[in-house]
């Protein structure tokens, strides 16, 4: 019988995880999954909530009964409340400059956890296969995981790309990506590879090189395990 695909992915901001991670699930026809998308739903649905993001058991207690849904299709992606889609919003600025406050609740991450490997475990089971990317995947949420990766990238070509996505000068986006990843680091191990896990440095590689060391990692990986298998063969 095949196992499960399950590529667990993790990395500092701005080094193409998300759009790797997409890409690479897109060519191998396996499911997809922002984690960093649930923590960014639940910092907006608590501000729209008029939750104070510092009352810890309020944040939490919104975690637990907040209605999350994640469309896990790499093509199509989408983040969901309850019916109303917030793909948009959630990559303002007013959430990404908090998200880390609701990242760094324990219990917090103690049930985005859960809901994670349930969603790993449904999409693998539906696709053959699932792509989770984060910050705690290779580590917290999918140690087991066939493929681990930590995706780096030097803070000058991270600036850079950023800058490139928002349309506004490198170094306006220092702040946001060493700050956030320095609070983010509090909680998760995302800088070194823990045991067993690859390193894909994509300072100075493009994006489609990019997607093509992860592909490599994960065929080396199903070459030497018969039981793996993907539908791109
Ligand atoms: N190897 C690469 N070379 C150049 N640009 C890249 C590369 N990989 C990704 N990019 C671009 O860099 C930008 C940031 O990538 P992406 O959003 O995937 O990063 P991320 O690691 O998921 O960041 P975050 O964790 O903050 O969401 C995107 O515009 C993406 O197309
Ligand atoms: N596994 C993860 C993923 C994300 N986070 C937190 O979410 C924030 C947003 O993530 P992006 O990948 O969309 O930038 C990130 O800054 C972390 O605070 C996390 O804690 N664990």
């Amino acid at each position: 019988m095949s196992k499960a695909l399950v590529i667990a992915i993790d990395g500092p901001s701005g080094t193409g995880k998300s759009s790797v991670s997409k890409a690479v699930a897109s060519r191998l026809g396996v499911s997809y999954l922002d984690t960093g998308a649930m923590y960014r739903a639940l910092a907006w649905s608590c501000v729209d909530a008029q939750i104070d993001l510092d009352d810890a058991a309020a944040v939490a207690e919104h975690c637990r009964t907040f209605d999350l849904r994640m469309g896990m299709d790499p093509t199509a992606p989408s983040v969901g409340v309850g019916d109303r889609l917030i793909d948009a919003e959630i990559r303002e600025d007013a959430v990404t400059s908090v998200v880390s406050k609701v990242a760094t609740n324990l219990d917090v991450r103690a049930n985005l956890k859960q809901r994670q490997r349930d969603l790993i475990a449904d999409g693998a089971a539906r696709t053959g296969g699932c792509v989770a990317e984060g910050r705690d995947i290779t580590t917290v949420v999918a140690p087991d995981a066939p493929v681990r990766i930590l995706m780096t990238a030097s803070e000058e070509a991270r600036m850079s790309r950023r800058s490139r996505q928002l349309k506004v000068a490198a170094e306006s986006t220092r702040a946001q990506i060493v700050d956030r990843d320095r609070t983010d680091s509090t909680v998760s191990q995302f800088t070194t590879a823990a045991d067993g896990v690859v390193t894909v440095d994509t300072s100075h590689i493009n994006f489609r090189q990019s997607v093509d060391a992860v592909l490599q990692v994960v065929q080396e990986v199903i070459d030497g395990d018969p039981g793996l298998s993907t539908s791109a063969g």
